[in-house]
């Protein structure tokens, strides 16, 4: 179990994210962020390797494929709505996208 994003997280981690690429949901308390790649196989590489950390955090995206999209919502079903976990997934996320 996790607490909710603070309102000073709010105003720091989650712009931080806002200005690389994530939004907020319309209708959750949520963000979500489509990543594009090369192909399929750059796409469900990504998948793999984020899927990974999520088991290990034990925080797990939402999320669809789509040959080289993914598109990714985070949330933190136990509080329904953003947590500190999404903002350390959203991260980790970004991060692997880069390599
Ligand atoms: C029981 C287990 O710890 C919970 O169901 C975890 C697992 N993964 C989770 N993932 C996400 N995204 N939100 C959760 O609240 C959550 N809870």
């Amino acid at each position: 179990m996790t607490d909710a994003l603070s309102d000073d997280a709010r105003k720091t981690d989650l712009q931080e994210l806002l200005q690389n690429g994530w939004e907020t949901h319309p209708d959750r308390d949520a963000i979500t962020k489509t990543y594009k790649f090369r192909n399929f196989i750059d796409a469900f590489g990504f998948m793999s390797r984020a899927a990974i950390h999520a088991e290990k955090l034990n925080h797990h995206p939402e999320w669809s494929n789509v040959y080289n999209k993914v598109a990714v919502t985070l949330i933190t079903h136990d509080v329904d709505g953003i947590s500190p976990l999404d903002v350390k997934l959203a991260r980790i996320m970004d991060r692997l996208r880069e390599s």
